[in-house]
């Protein structure tokens, strides 16, 4: 089943178009890996999916995302909760000057949970679905900012996770960790991926190897091949993916 269906995606910075009416469809409750070299348009795609390209002046959309039954750009969605329904992990570990419990609870907070027990229980199952609640469970209210960059990026995770969303998009999550928390990650993507619809922009070809269902590879704004990831690197169709997988460019 496809939980996301982008159909003739064209995006455009001013004059200049970062994507090439790319049709892409996402399954649903499976890792799909973005792949391709620097500036082809990875982050870009990844941002439309829940309208984060919204908040850069000068982006121009044309054609349809659909998510489920519903098109993300008809003009009358709400894209703040839209956003709760698609979350998004960056490439640094960005969590608020808080305590741990803060980061996660801040979300729901906002969205009017005020009730002590509740907000508790949302802490706890976000930071234990993240994978990171036996390693802080004692000192929920320490800083954030006192945690290891890879348990920061877990945070960051539950903090994501606490609005209960159905897609989480993962721009680069790892590039800025060490093997050991990397692969901690990784281990969480596979955990998480029973519950949500996973798109990671990576550039590790290994890690896409390594955690993807299926893999979609970009080339200076286009699409050129997309599909099961075992295929895409073992018998790619396209001779420039082929390039690409086995390092010849990128
Ligand atoms: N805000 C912006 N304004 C103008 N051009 C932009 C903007 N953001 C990205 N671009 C351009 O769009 C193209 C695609 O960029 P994007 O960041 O999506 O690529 P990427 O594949 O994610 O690259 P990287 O792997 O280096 O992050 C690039 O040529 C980039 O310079």
């Amino acid at each position: 089943m496809n939980k996301i269906s982008v159909k003739d995606l064209n995006l455009f910075y001013g004059d200049f178009q970062a994507l090439k009416n790319i049709s892409l469809d996402i399954e649903d409750k499976k890792v799909t890996a973005l792949i391709g070299s620097s500036g082809c348009g990875k982050s870009t795609f990844l941002r439309t999916l829940n309208r984060m390209n919204d908040l850069i002046d000068g982006v121009k959309i044309e054609g349809k995302i659909a998510l489920e039954d519903e098109d993300i750009y008809e003009s009358d969605i709400d894209a703040v909760a839209l956003r709760r329904r698609i979350g998004m992990v960056f490439q640094k570990p960005n969590p608020f000057p808080k305590s741990i419990y803060e980061n996660v609870a801040y979300g729901p907070k906002r969205h009017g949970i005020k009730n002590k027990k509740q907000l508790d229980e949302i802490v706890e199952t976000s930071l234990r679905e993240a994978a990171l609640w036996d390693e802080v469970k004692d000192r929920l209210n320490k800083s954030a900012l006192g945690l290891s960059g890879g348990q920061q990026q877990r945070l960051c995770i539950a903090r994501a996770l606490a609005m209960k969303p159905e897609v989480l998009l993962m721009d680069e999550p790892t590039s800025a960790l060490d093997p050991i928390a990397t692969a901690k990650i990784e281990d969480l993507i596979f955990e998480l991926k029973k519950n949500y619809t996973i798109v990671i922009v990576t550039h590790s070809m290994q890690q896409a190897a390594r955690i993807s269902d299926e893999t979609a590879f970009f080339l200076m704004g286009d699409l050129i091949e997309s599909g099961k990831t075992q295929k895409i690197f073992t018998t790619p169709l396209d001779k420039r993916t082929e390039d690409y997988i086995t390092g010849r460019f990128g």
